[in-house]
């Protein structure tokens, strides 16, 4: 690994464990172990579901800076030849949250070793893919007892070089919601057609008409995705199927839109229900806010990396991605930004492969931030 640090071998272990939301038992005991065995004298250390929460002690703190990083993977099959793949065979951390947690280590152990003024909230955050961690956490005794002056966090971003980051003030992240419809009609021989309600058939036309909320309903100007990720239904090939069910993501850039496009789903849905004679219910799932950047730390942020000749700071537009820690700057104010790993293949890719020299130029641009932050 050259030299490289050890938190480069550390998300090499975290990779090979990645686990879903709020069931990331290894992943907590793993991040324990390692902070555990960090010098103790500044640390308070509590568990929170899956999740953790490490308080540094500063020397002379004047306010609580957060920092969060989130711990689960995704359900997908990995498709790299690396040799530490997924030892969990339906799960990869294929959003690059073994790099978020193995620099959260990095930033932590760089903060014990040299301690600023200012106390830290380290927040490790389970089920950022989903259901969300963030609010629930966001709302936790813990942290209403521990609640940073300003907080800040990282996304692995794989079009991006490394040593470069990219980040606006204002709106960066989409607001979101899952999208779940199961229909049930009757089923029947493939042979009597004439007797049956064909729910591939109707969830097939249900597909299609969603297409039609983004083209037909939503401002052009404005942004809104509607995707189906999957669609399940039938048993065999010569039975007409009773039941189907569609899952899906809803993301808008303002919260208006996602009112809207709620409302059209109700519609359309109501329609299949008349046109073909089914029985629909519709789950709108977890829905995450926006991610909004406070203006003023943000641009001291940027102007400060700016400074460093190390790293490179790209003005970004929005992006239609969703992430809970919306929430957390919903009520905190701090940014987020993205970290240029250098990826072929893009998040939520089987064949994810960030480059891992970014670990490393993201610890030491984060200490050096805390050390100028978190020292004024
Ligand atoms: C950064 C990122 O990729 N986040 C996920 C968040 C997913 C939220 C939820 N499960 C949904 O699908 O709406 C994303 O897909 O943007």
């Amino acid at each position: 690994m050259g030299n490289r640090s050890q938190f480069v071998a550390i998300r090499r272990e975290l990779h090979e464990i990645p686990e879903l939301g709020f069931q990331e038992f290894k992943t907590q005991a793993y991040l324990l172990n390692t902070i555990q065995a960090l010098p103790q004298e500044r640390l308070e250390i509590k568990t929170w579901k899956t999740g953790i929460f490490v308080r540094v002690k500063g020397t002379a703190p004047t306010k609580l800076i957060g920092y969060r990083a989130d711990i689960d993977g995704l359900p997908i099959v990995e498709e790299t030849d690396l040799s530490y793949v997924s030892k969990h065979p339906t799960q990869m951390h294929a959003c690059g949250h073994d790099f978020h947690m193995s620099i959260a280590l990095g930033v932590l152990t760089s903060v014990v070793n040299t301690p600023i003024k200012d106390d830290m909230l380290f927040i490790f955050q389970p089920a950022e893919e989903g259901p969300g961690g963030a609010e629930p956490m966001l709302k936790s005794d813990i942290m209403k007892a521990w609640m940073p002056d300003m907080i800040f966090a990282l996304h692995i971003a794989p079009e991006y070089p490394v040593r470069t980051i990219a980040i606006k003030p204002g709106l960066l992240f989409a607001n979101t919601s899952e999208l779940f419809i199961d229909l049930k009609g009757k089923g029947g021989h493939a042979a009597y057609p004439h007797e049956t309600n064909d729910m591939v058939v109707a969830a097939c036309a249900l597909v299609a008409q969603l297409q039609t909320i983004v083209s037909r309903n939503i401002n052009p100007l404005d942004s809104a995705v509607v995707t189906i990720g999957k669609i399940t239904g039938g048993t065999v090939q010569n039975v007409i199927a009773e039941t189907a069910r569609l899952e899906g993501t809803m993301r808008t850039l303002s919260s208006e839109s996602m009112v809207k496009v709620k409302e059209r789903v109700k519609s359309l849905v109501k329609g299949i229900e008349v046109g073909y004679s089914c029985e629909c219910s519709i789950d709108f799932g977890s829905g995450y806010y926006q991610v909004y950047n406070e203006e003023q730390i943000t641009k001291e942020f940027m102007d400060f990396v700016q400074n460093q000749t190390e790293v490179q700071v790209h003005l970004c537009t929005e992006a239609m991605t969703g992430e809970d820690f919306g929430y957390m700057l919903k009520d905190i104010p701090g940014f987020m930004f993205w970290l240029g790993v250098d990826s072929p293949y893009g998040l939520h890719h089987s064949k994810l492969n960030p480059n891992e020299d970014a670990i490393d130029v993201a610890i030491s641009m984060i200490a050096n931030y805390l050390q100028f932050k978190g020292n004024k």
